[in-house]
Formats: C-alpha cells, sequence, structure tokens
C-alpha cells in the first residue's frame, strides 16, 4: 500500500478546501478597514482591482499595457488522496488568475504541513499534484513558503498578466446580460461525503483538477467583462458578489443549473457541510428564494472547491443558468 493510502488526508482538518474559508459576511467585516488606504510612498502602478469590489485577483497596471494579477489561495485537505490533493489546490489558486481573464506566469508554493504526525513524503506527494497542474498551466513553480502546522495546508500565491482593457471583473455586470456556469455544483456536498465515509467520487475530483482556463481563453475572445470563479461562497455567495457590485439583480433558474452524480441523493443523506449552510444565510436577507424548497436553496449555497467560472454572458456549449436584470427589492431571485 502506498504512503498515500495508509493516511486519511482530511481525518487531519477541521474543515476542507474552500469550506474552510472565513465566512462571507465576516470575512467582509475583517477587510473592511483595508479598503481605500494606499502606498504612502508613490505606487509602482496604477491599481485596478482592489479591495473594494471583492474580486478574485487583484489587479495593477504596468508597462508595456499589461495588468499584473496577484492572488493566494490554500486550504485544507479536500480529498484524502495527497497528489490529488495538491492537483486541487493548485487548480482552485490559478483558477481566480482565469476569473480575472488573465494568464497564470509563476506561482509559489504555501505549505504547512504537521511534521509530527505526518510523513514528510506525503507533503512531497501534495507539493508534486501542485506542481504537476501549474506546468499543465503553462505556469512555472519557483519557490514557496512552508511552516509546522497542527494541520495540513497547501495552496499557491499566483502572480498573471492580463490585458487591462480585458479584465473580467465582478463589477462590470449589466442587466439583460445572461449568466453561463462551467463546471456543475455539488463538490461541496460530495467533498463532505467522502471525508465521512472514505467513498471516493472520480467524477468530482476530476471536476475540482480541471483548469478554469478554455473557458476563460472563450470569454475574454467573445469580448465577456464580467466574470468570477465559484468557490467557497456557493453559486448563491459569488453571484450575490457580483450583482451586488455591479448594481443589478441576477435571476437563477434552479432548474437550469447543473449538478454532479450523487450530489442530490448526498444531500438528502445530510451530506451538507456548515459552509453552505452558512452561504444560505448570508446571501438570504437580499434574496428571494420563495419559489425554491430549502433543500435546493441549499443545493445552490452548495461551497464549491476549484468551482467553474460563473459569467455574465454566453459561450458555446455552456449551460445558461439565468440573466442579469434592472435591480428589484432583492439582489437575488432564484426561480424554479
Ligand atoms: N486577509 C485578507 N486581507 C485582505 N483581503 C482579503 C483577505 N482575505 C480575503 N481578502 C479579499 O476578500 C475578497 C473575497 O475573498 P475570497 O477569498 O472570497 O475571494 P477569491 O480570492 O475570489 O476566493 P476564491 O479563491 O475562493 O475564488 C477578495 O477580494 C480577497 O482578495
Ligand atoms: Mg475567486
Amino acid at each position: 500500500m502506498s504512503t498515500t493510502m495508509e493516511y486519511r488526508l482530511t481525518q487531519y482538518a477541521h474543515g476542507g478546501g474552500c469550506a474552510c474559508k472565513i465566512p462571507p459576511g465576516e470575512l467582509e467585516e475583517l477587510v473592511k478597514g483595508l479598503a481605500g488606504a494606499s502606498p504612502v510612498e508613490s505606487p509602482a502602478g496604477e491599481l485596478l482591482v482592489g479591495l473594494d469590489g471583492g474580486d478574485d485577483a487583484a489587479a495593477v497596471r504596468i508597462e508595456n499595457g499589461l495588468a499584473l494579477l496577484a492572488t493566494a489561495d490554500f486550504f485544507t485537505p479536500v480529498v484524502d488522496n495527497a497528489y490529488d490533493f495538491g492537483r486541487i489546490a493548485a487548480a482552485n489558486a490559478l483558477s481566480d488568475i482565469y476569473a480575472m481573464g488573465g494568464r497564470p506566469v509563476v506561482a509559489v508554493n504555501l505549505l504547512g504541513w504537521p511534521r509530527d504526525v505526518l510523513p514528510a513524503s506525503l507533503a512531497a506527494e501534495v507539493l508534486r499534484g501542485g506542481v504537476s497542474v501549474a506546468h499543465a498551466a503553462g505556469c512555472h513553480v519557483a519557490g514557496g513558503h512552508s511552516i509546522d502546522d497542527p494541520e495540513p495546508k497547501y495552496g499557491m500565491a499566483v502572480t498573471g498578466v492580463a490585458s487591462p482593457s480585458q479584465l473580467l471583473r465582478n463589477d462590470a455586470g449589466r442587466a439583460g446580460l445572461p449568466l453561463s456556469l462551467t463546471k456543475p455544483l455539488g463538490v461541496g456536498i460530495l467533498n463532505n461525503r467522502h471525508k465521512s465515509t472514505g467513498e471516493v467520487f472520480p467524477e468530482a475530483v476530476a471536476s475540482m483538477v480541471a483548469l478554469n482556463r478554455s473557458a476563460s481563453v472563450a470569454a475574454v475572445e467573445a469580448g465577456i467583462a464580467c466574470a468570477t470563479d465559484v468557490t467557497g461562497f456557493g453559486l448563491l455567495g459569488h453571484l450575490y458578489k457580483l450583482a451586488r457590485a455591479s448594481g443589478v439583480t441576477a435571476v437563477v433558474s434552479a432548474a437550469a443549473v447543473p449538478y454532479l452524480a450523487g450530489a442530490r441523493e448526498s444531500l438528502a443523506a445530510g451530506y451538507v457541510s456548515g459552509g453552505s449552510r452558512r452561504n444560505l444565510e448570508w446571501v438570504a436577507p437580499y434574496a428571494d428564494l420563495s419559489a425554491v424548497s430549502s433543500d435546493e436553496a441549499l443545493l445552490l449555497a452548495d461551497a464549491q472547491t476549484s468551482g467553474g467560472l460563473l459569467l455574465a454572458g454566453e459561450l458555446p456549449g455552456v449551460p445558461v443558468i439565468g440573466e442579469l436584470v434592472p435591480r428589484q427589492e432583492h439582489v437575488l431571485v432564484v426561480r424554479s
């Protein structure tokens, strides 16, 4: 038996993947004091996207007509397999660059490891998985930082570039645009079940490992200006942020939203994460959820890890799940 299989990585973490993010309301409270502040010394470039919109990555205009993108993501194990955990964490970290319409250039690893409990060979597997995905994305991995930590954690800080006029921003949504979603939902529920039972869901792993690169390139080529990736705050949480930042209302057709096989039945079996419940509680005051059951609303709020791109626009082969309309009483409206 390989080292990876002797240890169930998810059992060394209190939460898993993006579900271990600080809840959205708490996070906004925490970082609100930082908004508006700027460097005392003259900055090296104009800040194009900062803290204000809660966007996926920071963007600064640099020389040669480029925007420099910076983002960091790390979390506790979302699956037991160390190599897959590494691949998922890297795909998730790279995703924020794609969600801005950019190209990743160089990444550095962020590693926390319980050295007394888990072998270093397992950490090496995690890193190997991460590097394989970054390299597949054409991104260098050129350093990192590693600490002794009671819980295993892994992710990357990624630097990328984009065209300043072609950024996919949170706040560029306009009434009349369709909403498209490039990956099915449900990985949160399935990961929670995996953590409880050890059952492996290959379709969920394949979805989390998949890069958002081609969707991002296609979106930029199609002239789409507004996008985000669907991660820990779930479809409803990220869509709420996008609609709020864009000054519009987002209407979701629940029946049009795709799910991974097994997600619905796992919800019925009780494998919903606390993070998904918190997501729903966060958006509820701003959402009209009267047309759907509480189970359906929970599915829509499922905390994703390395989820797809949510686009204000349409791409061939990508399901349309709703539309943006002029701002109404609610920022979010869910139809059956
Ligand atoms: N500790 C922090 N200090 C400053 N800003 C933060 C901090 N934590 C999060 N943020 C900012 O808050 C906003 C929301 O964070 P969040 O992690 O949801 O965004 P994200 O990077 O798109 O996430 P994800 O990787 O899950 O897609 C982002 O703009 C992020 O940069
Ligand atoms: Mg994001």
